[in-house]
Formats: structure tokens, C-alpha cells, sequence
């Protein structure tokens, strides 16, 4: 469950700061989803970072589990990123010299499994998001939003208690877009994740299947626009 508390996100950049978060106060429960959907610059990526334990807020609190990630040292917060935490952002954490397989298996590298575990685990990972056949592939061998499938099985693989998904659809459109929408879906249902994602787009937030709590965020104040028990 995450429970944030007037969280605040101030960049300084050149003479000037900007807020990309100005008060902050959310709650997602265990096993609920919710999707934060706003313009560009409007806070949406720091949100999903911090709640991601990717820096830390400028005032406020961030907890996951009544655990105030701002406040952990810097190797605890490492540990509850790659044990419990899957980050999707678009394809760009991709490696695109190593198969598919490769590329999920590296998630696990922090966490001491061996290589045939891995490799298990992997595969297993992929063939949950349909890519079963393509371990041996590299990512720019593959097509219509399989790349965003490798990103979302490297995130599922470590089993994580959460996720999130910065534009898990962005750049993508019509058909191979509502398969990747209603593929997180199937994960959110079939694993019982916490569930965050952010967009800038109205229609992939407002998918009847994925959001049925929608949150708005501008000039990084968030509100919550409709509050079904999702
Ligand atoms: N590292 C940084 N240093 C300085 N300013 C930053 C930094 N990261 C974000 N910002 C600023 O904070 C504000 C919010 O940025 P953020 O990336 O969170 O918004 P966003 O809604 O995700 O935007 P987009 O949809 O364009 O990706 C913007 O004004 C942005 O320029």
C-alpha cells in the first residue's frame, strides 16, 4: 500500500526552481490501480519515479508499506527497488545487443539467483506476455509492441509487489496499443499487483479495462477524478 503525505518535488535549474510535485496526498491500496493522467511537464513522471524509489521527494513522505522510502539509506532503497518494485518505461531500459531473454534475465541480476534460475524465471516471464518463442531475438527484431512485452515481462520477472508504468503504450496506436493495454490488464488481475501508471493520453486512461480509478494531475497537484474501488 502506498500512502503519500504532502510530497513535494523541487528541481533547481539555472537561477529558477520549478515543483514538478506541490503537495502530493494519495492513497493506493494493496492490489488497487490507478491511473494519473495530465499534460506534459505536469509532474507525472517525477510522481511515478518517487513512488518507484528514484530519488527522493523535497518534503513529504513516500511509503510503501508503512516504510517511508525517502527516509531508507541508499542501499535499502536499492533493495526494495529491484526485489519489489517493476518499472516499465516505454522500451528504453532495453539492452538492444542481448536477446530477449537476456534483457529480462538482467533484472534478476541483483538478486542472487542463479544463471539456470534465470533463465527459468525469464522464460517463464515471457512466455506470460506471449513471447514464449522469442528468447532468441534480439528487441529491434521484433514487431508491434513486442518490445514493450519484453519491458513488461523484465519488470514481471523478479515477481514484484508493485507496478509501474510510465506510457507502457506511448508511441503506440490502435490495435497493438489495446493489446498492451489490455495485457497490463491481465498481469494486474492475474498477479494481484499494486498498479500505478502514468499517461499523457485520455484515451489509453480512460480504457474502460484499465482504469477504474483515474486521478488528474496539473502543475503537479493531483486529483482524484473518479474513485471506483479498482
Ligand atoms: N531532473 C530535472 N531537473 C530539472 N527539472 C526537471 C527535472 N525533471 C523534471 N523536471 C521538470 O519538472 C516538471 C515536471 O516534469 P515531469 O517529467 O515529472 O513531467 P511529466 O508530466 O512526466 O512530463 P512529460 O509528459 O513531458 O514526460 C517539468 O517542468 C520538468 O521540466
Amino acid at each position: 500500500m502506498y500512502e503519500l503525505r504532502g510530497v513535494t518535488k523541487r528541481y533547481w535549474c539555472g537561477a529558477g526552481t520549478v515543483d514538478a510535485l506541490a503537495g502530493v496526498d494519495l492513497v493506493v491500496g494493496d492490489g488497487h490501480r490507478l491511473v494519473v493522467q495530465g499534460p506534459a511537464k505536469s509532474g507525472k513522471s517525477t510522481l511515478l519515479r518517487l513512488l518507484g524509489g528514484y530519488g527522493r521527494p523535497t518534503a513529504g513522505s513516500v511509503e510503501l508499506d508503512g516504510t517511508d522510502l525517502a527516509a531508507l539509506p541508499e542501499a535499502r532503497l536499492a533493495a526494495v527497488r529491484a526485489e519489489s518494485i517493476g518499472y516499465v518505461c516505454g522500451d528504453r531500459d532495453l539492452s538492444p545487443a542481448l536477446s530477449v531473454l537476456e534483457n529480462v534475465e538482467s533484472a534478476l541480476a541483483p538478486l542472487g539467483f542463479d544463471g539456470a534460475a534465470r533463465r527459468e524465471r525469464a522464460a517463464a516471464a515471457l512466455e506470460s506476455v506471449g513471447l514464449g518463442a522469442c528468447g532468441d531475438r534480439l528487441p529491434g527484431e521484433l514487431r508491434d509492441g513486442g518490445t514493450r512485452r519484453v519491458a513488461i515481462a523484465r519488470a514481471l520477472v523478479k515477481r514484484p509487489k508493485v507496478l509501474l508504468a510510465d506510457e507502457p503504450a506511448g508511441d503506440l496506436e490502435g490495435a497493438v496499443r489495446d493489446e498492451i493495454m489490455e495485457l497490463l490488464e491481465g498481469v494486474w488481475k492475474a498477479h494481484g499487483l499494486t498498479f500505478v501508471m502514468v499517461t499523457r493520453d485520455s484515451v489509453v486512461a480512460r480504457n474502460g479495462v484499465i482504469a477504474p480509478r483515474l486521478a488528474m494531475i496539473r502543475g503537479g497537484r493531483i486529483s482524484v477524478a473518479e474513485n471506483a474501488a479498482g
